[in-house]
C-alpha cells in the first residue's frame, strides 16, 4: 500500500457575530505577539475596524497586507514584507485570493495560519491546498490551516453570488467522486471510500435542499459546513481529487482563456452541468439545483462568449494529464463540444 499524509486544521469556530472572539480565537492556537493579515481592499473595508478591536483584547500586535490578485508575482511582494513583520501567525481574510495567498506565504515561510474565510465561495477554506496564477492550471499542496475562524454573519451580508458560488464548489463534488471511480476502475489509482462518501455528503445536503434554499434563501451556515467538509475530505485523500474532476478542468480551461471573468465555483458549476451529460449523470438536476441556489447555468450569464466554451472544453482534456476522468473517453473535438453545450443549454 503506498502511503500517504493526512494534514488536517487544529481547531475550526463557526459562529454567528462572533467577529470579537477571534483575537482570543488565535491566542488560544500559539499565543501570538504578532500577526501578520492579508486580505483585500473590500474586506479591510468591512472588517478591518471589527478585527483589530479583536486583537487589542489580547494584546496582539498586527500588520495589514493587502491582496490585488493571486498571481504568484504579487504574492512574492507580499511575502517579503511578511518576512520582515517577524510575525508568529499569518492570516488569510477574504474570499479563495486571499486565503490562498497567506496559506502559500505561510508555507514558504514555516509560520502557522489561521484562514477567516469572509465568503462561502470555495472550498479551500479548511484545505492544504493552493490556487495560484503559475504554470500550473490546478492546485498544489501547502499546510493546512492550523486554525478556521467564521462568523456567519459575515458571510451572509457578502455579495450574494459568493455563496451561489460555493454551492457549486460543492455540486462539482458529484463529478469530480464518478470520475474517480473511473481513475480507480479503469487506471488502478488509490480510491479512498470515507474520502469519496465524505465529498458526496457536501453536494447531496445542496441538491436535496436546493427547492427549500429558493423558497427561503440558502442557509450559509449549511454550505460553510459543507466547504469545510469537502476541504477535510481533500485532506483525508491527501489530493484535490474527491472535489475536483472533468469540471474543474473546464473551469481552469476557461481561468486561461476567459481570466478573471466568472467565480470559481460558477464555472465549476456549470462545468459540473456538461460533464454530468458526459458520464450519464443527470444533468438537469444539476442545471435545477443550480437555478435554486441563484448560480449561472449558462455561459451568457457570466460573461463567456460561446466559441470561449468551445475551447474551453477542447483544452480541458489535455490538462492534469495525470488525473483520470470522463474527458480521456469522451474525446472533445469542435462539433463535439458544440453539440454538448448546446444540448445541455450552456450556450
Ligand atoms: N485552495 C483551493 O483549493 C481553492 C482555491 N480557489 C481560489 O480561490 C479564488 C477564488 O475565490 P473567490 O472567493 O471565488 O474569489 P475572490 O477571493 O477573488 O473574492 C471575490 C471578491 O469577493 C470579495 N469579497 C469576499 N468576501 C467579501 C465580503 N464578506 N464582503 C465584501 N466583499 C467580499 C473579494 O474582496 P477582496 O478584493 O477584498 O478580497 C473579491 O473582490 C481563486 O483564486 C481560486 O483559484 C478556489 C477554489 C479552491
Ligand atoms: O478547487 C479545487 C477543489 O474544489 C481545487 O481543485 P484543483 O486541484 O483542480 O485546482
Ligand atoms: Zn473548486
Amino acid at each position: 500500500m503506498q502511503s500517504h499524509t493526512m494534514e488536517l486544521p487544529r481547531l475550526i469556530e463557526i459562529g454567528e457575530k462572533n467577529i470579537e472572539d477571534f483575537g482570543k480565537f488565535l491566542y488560544s492556537l500559539n499565543k501570538p505577539k504578532k500577526v501578520s493579515l492579508i486580505s483585500g481592499t473590500n474586506v479591510q473595508n468591512v472588517l478591518k475596524s471589527k478585527i483589530e478591536k479583536s486583537l487589542k483584547i489580547k494584546k496582539i500586535q498586527h500588520i495589514w497586507h493587502t491582496s490585488i490578485d493571486n498571481q504568484i508575482k504579487s504574492i512574492d511582494i507580499i511575502q517579503k514584507s511578511v518576512k520582515k513583520d517577524n510575525s508568529d501567525l499569518i492570516v488569510g481574510i477574504g474570499g479563495g485570493r486571499s486565503v490562498d495567498t497567506a496559506k502559500l506565504i505561510s508555507y514558504n515561510l514555516s509560520i502557522p495560519f489561521v484562514s477567516l474565510p469572509t465568503a462561502a465561495s470555495h472550498d479551500g477554506m479548511a484545505s492544504p491546498f493552493v490556487s495560484v496564477k503559475s504554470d500550473k492550471p490546478h492546485s498544489i499542496v501547502a499546510s493546512a490551516p492550523l486554525g478556521v475562524f467564521v462568523d456567519i454573519d459575515v458571510i451572509k451580508k457578502a455579495p450574494s453570488k459568493l455563496l451561489a458560488s460555493g454551492c457549486g464548489d460543492l455540486i462539482a463534488n458529484i463529478i469530480a467522486v464518478k470520475d474517480w471511480q473511473l481513475g480507480h476502475k479503469k487506471k488502478k489509482e488509490y480510491y479512498g471510500r470515507y474520502a469519496a462518501d465524505l465529498a458526496m455528503m457536501s453536494a447531496k445536503i445542496v441538491m436535496e435542499n436546493s427547492s427549500e434554499f429558493s423558497r427561503k434563501g440558502t442557509d450559509p451556515r449549511v454550505i460553510v459546513e459543507g466547504l469545510i467538509s469537502a476541504g477535510v475530505a481533500s485532506c483525508i485523500a491527501g489530493s484535490s481529487r474527491p472535489c475536483s474532476g472533468a469540471e474543474h478542468l473546464f473551469s481552469h480551461a476557461l481561468d486561461k482563456i476567459a481570466p478573471g471573468i466568472g467565480l470559481h465555483g460558477e464555472k465549476c458549476g456549470i462545468g459540473s452541468i456538461m460533464m454530468a451529460k458526459l458520464q450519464g449523470q443527470d444533468w438537469k438536476k444539476i442545471t435545477k439545483t443550480l437555478k435554486d441556489v441563484g448560480a449561472p447555468t449558462t455561459a451568457k450569464q457570466i460573461g463567456i462568449e460561446p466559441d470561449k466554451i468551445i475551447e474551453a472544453l477542447i483544452m480541458a482534456q489535455g490538462l492534469r494529464p495525470q488525473r483520470y476522468t470522463i474527458l480521456k473517453e469522451k474525446i472533445m473535438t469542435k462539433k463535439t463540444a458544440l453539440n454538448l453545450a448546446k444540448s445541455t443549454k450552456v450556450i
